[in-house]
């Protein structure tokens, strides 16, 4: 087991074997794709169980999905959040886009060498997306303000796992700024209280619950 792996494990001690060997390849894979088509920046390759398999993972200490939950993941690049979360959740139907058709080659094929048959991978723009889904998640795609309303006539307006369905936004620095703009409700969650690497020491999921009337 490479000391990525061992990380990943010694916070998420219940990993199966089958999710250990995922994660075990997953540098590897990356680093192969990355060599033909540049879907993580070089400089951050050594870095990458930190700053891409484990900050992904984060929104799983907000979160737990349960078995069926559908999430959709906007803005995916290489898969970041979505693959490290449908390695997690192997339940969970996780749908990756993003509107570059080279960086969803790089997910399909990481996804297929993965045997992750829980994930579908789609160049598409967010905006033209018509399904419906529990979770959005996503990471460095754009500001809320921008983002919200690609997103939130895709989310169910009903609740299926513990809390409400909504948005989980990995996003660093100054959340308050960006998510008062929306004028929507919103929960932060600090990073640097579940992983005590430096990297998250400004790393925070933006949890955004869909709004009615409740
Ligand atoms: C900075 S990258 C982040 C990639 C990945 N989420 C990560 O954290 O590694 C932003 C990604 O959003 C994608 N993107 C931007 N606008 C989009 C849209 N309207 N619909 C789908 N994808 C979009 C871009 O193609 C790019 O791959």
């Amino acid at each position: 087991m490479n000391s990525g792996t061992q990380l990943i494990l010694s916070y998420f001690p219940d990993l199966t074997e089958k999710q250990i060997e995922q994660f075990d390849r997953l540098q590897e894979l990356y680093e192969d794709w990355n060599a033909k088509i540049n879907v993580i920046s070089r400089k951050d390759m050594d870095q990458f169980y930190v700053h891409h398999v484990l900050h992904s993972l984060g929104i799983a200490k907000v979160m737990r999905f349960q078995q069926g939950t559908k999430v959709l993941d906007i803005g995916t690049g290489g898969g970041f959040p979505g693959i490290p979360m449908a390695i997690l959740f192997p339940d969970t139907h996780f749908h990756l886009v993003d509107s570059i058709g080279k960086k969803i080659t790089v997910v399909k094929e990481v996804a297929k060498a993965l045997k992750l048959s829980n994930v579908e991978a789609q160049q598409a723009r967010a905006e033209t997306l018509v399904r419906k889904y529990d979770f959005v998640i996503s990471r460095a795609v754009t500001r809320m303000i921008n983002f919200y309303p690609w997103v939130k006539g895709k989310i169910k307006k009903e609740d299926f796992n513990e809390f409400p369905n909504g948005i989980l936004y990995l996003k660093g620095g100054d959340v308050d700024e960006e998510m008062e703009e929306t004028g929507k409700s919103y929960v932060t969650y600090h990073l640097s209280d579940y992983f005590k690497e430096d990297f998250f020491e400004t790393k925070k999921v933006v949890y955004m619950p869909w709004e009615d009337k409740r």
